[in-house]
């Protein structure tokens, strides 16, 4: 087969360079914005849109009913994401607008305002520049599914729907106890959320409609709504339970808003698992490449095939063996580059594990063009490991592994016969662990957005959270 005939191969680079600069997704979304736009000017829109380079900022709905902790929440995020908060109340106060002194006279006469208005108050205001560049989180709209639809319509789409919960008995309590400073429209509450600075615990109002009457009234109201409302967000949705401290509510909502949607983009597993031994680096690592056919790279292993092939380098490596000493750095890195080059690995993608074991080793693999996109640090604790594998065994009869604690032995006779590996020893495991966090803050230093994974469960348990590292787009760190 000469090059003419044989199957066109991307090269490494442009799938590397596409998931570096998030090429597809910038793609998606402009899509996305002419579908939605349909402008008469498609190539102008397209350079505004890219000029903006706004598609990774906030655009948030919380929504959720009565006392909730809708505005609490969205106040805090807003301060911590610095974004935009919208209410139906701020849009009317907004005094640079004609539409708002309109809805004013309406909204100040306590009637609904009309949904067109409300639809273009949120068009003006979601169109600032404050909001286009910084993002914006909506408190408690939409509030019917005809809402939900205009909004749509106008083009408005969420990247993140917070929907809290609570029961409406807690509700009804709960709101008995809210409070406003009229200063700044801050939440307080008496029992949960008391200021601590008195001129401002002195200055706070009750605000109108928080009797049992009026939250309940309004907590039916939400009721007839939400079910209509939820399914025109169905990807993109998040229930979280307000019935807890405000503060975890807080971190949920914005672990959640800081984690990216399940993406499209074709995306090459190179997967990196770091773990002292007996972490499990090894079992999760043959049950990802089982399950989405990337390849399992075992450095040891790897120097042990070499070793065996009587190649040239497997020749330089025998002494090394013979001596019990550590291979060379620069030699492992040759057999590594050798195997991730290989068709397969490019193809599929890989998990490696057992390399990098310090800061060197990681800098000769960044150097050599192979930096996984995902890294996941397995976390065991040292009693664990002794555990796992110094009470490992096998029979030199069958070949058979036991574990004298979770696999033990059928019978006595086996029982005596028995082996442990001299690797297996306490001593050894002892030096290799240590050996291991000599080294794991740099090499966890070294790495952006590394994964720490509780690796002292199931192997299952452990294994699905590794999955949903890697089928998640890496959250999106916050720089403020
Ligand atoms: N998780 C929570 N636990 C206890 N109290 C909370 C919690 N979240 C909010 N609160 C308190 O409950 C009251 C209502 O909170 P908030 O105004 O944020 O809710 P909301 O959903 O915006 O209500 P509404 O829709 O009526 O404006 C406030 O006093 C607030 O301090
Ligand atoms: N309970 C439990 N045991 C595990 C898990 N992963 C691996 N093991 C056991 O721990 C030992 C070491 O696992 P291994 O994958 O070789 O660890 P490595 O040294 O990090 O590659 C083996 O006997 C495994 O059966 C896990 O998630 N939970």
């Amino acid at each position: 087969m000469d090059a003419t005939t044989a199957p066109h191969q991307i090269p490494v680079e442009m799938p590397q360079y596409g998931e570096r600069h998030h090429i597809f997704e910038i793609m998606q979304v402009m899509l996305q914005e002419l579908l939605i736009h349909q402008p008469e000017e498609p190539i102008q829109f397209m350079l505004n849109h890219l000029r903006r380079d706004n598609d990774m900022v906030p655009r948030i709905f919380i929504l959720g009913p009565p006392a909730s902790g809708k505005t609490t929440i969205a106040m805090w995020l807003c301060k911590h994401l610095n974004a935009s908060l919208i209410t139906k109340q701020n849009l009317i106060r907004n005094e640079f607008s004609v539409i708002a002194a309109k809805a004013a006279t309406v909204f100040g006469a306590n009637q609904a305002i009309p949904d067109s208005m409300l639809m273009e108050l949120l068009e003006e205001r979601l169109t600032n520049d404050e909001c286009v560049s910084k993002g914006w989180i909506l408190d408690g709209i939409p509030e019917t599914r005809e809402q939900a639809l205009m909004i749509q319509t106008c083009g408005i789409s969420p990247r993140h729907v917070i929907v809290l919960s609570a029961p409406d008995t807690v509700l009804i309590e709960r709101n008995l106890g809210k409070r406003i400073d009229p200063y700044n429209g801050e939440v307080y509450h008496t029992t949960f959320d008391w200021p601590s600075d008195t001129e401002v615990q002195s200055r706070l109002k009750v605000p109108l409609g928080i009797s049992e009457e009026e939250t309940a009234k309004r907590l039916m109201e939400y009721h007839k709504n939400i079910n209509r409302i939820l399914p025109s967000y169905p990807k993109i949705l998040k229930v979280i339970s307000s019935d807890q401290p405000c503060v975890d509510v807080f971190y949920q909502a914005l672990t959640y808003v800081q984690s990216q949607h399940r993406s499209n983009a074709p995306f090459t597993p190179k997967i990196l698992l770091c773990g002292p031994t007996g972490s499990g680096k090894s079992l999760q690592a043959a049950l990802l490449a089982q399950k989405y056919g990337i390849i399992n790279v075992c450095c040891g292993h790897l120097l042990k095939e070499a070793l065996a092939s009587n190649s040239n380098i497997g020749e330089y490596i025998r002494p090394f063996f013979e001596q019990e000493m550590q291979v060379p750095d620069q030699i492992i890195i040759r057999v590594l580059i050798n195997r991730l080059s290989k068709q397969d690995c490019i193809r599929c993608g890989w998990v490696l594990h057992g390399f990098p074991q310090d800061l060197n080793q990681a800098t000769l693999l960044d150097n050599a063009g192979f930096m996984p996109n995902r890294v996941f640090f397995l976390n065991v604790p040292y009693d664990s490991v002794i555990e796992r594998l110094t009470l490992r065994r096998t029979d030199p009869a069958t070949g058979e592994r036991y574990h004298l604690m979770y696999k033990p032995p059928p019978t006595m006779q086996i029982q005596k016969r028995l082996m442990q590996h001299p690797e297996d020893t306490e001593e050894k495991v002892k030096l290799k662990i240590d050996s291991f966090y000599r080294n794991s803050s740099l090499l966890e230093d070294y790495f952006d957005d590394v994964i720490y994974v509780n690796g002292d469960q199931d192997p299952y348990t452990v294994f699905e959270y590794i999955e949903s590292g890697i089928i998640l787009p890496l959250p999106t760190k916050v720089t403020l």
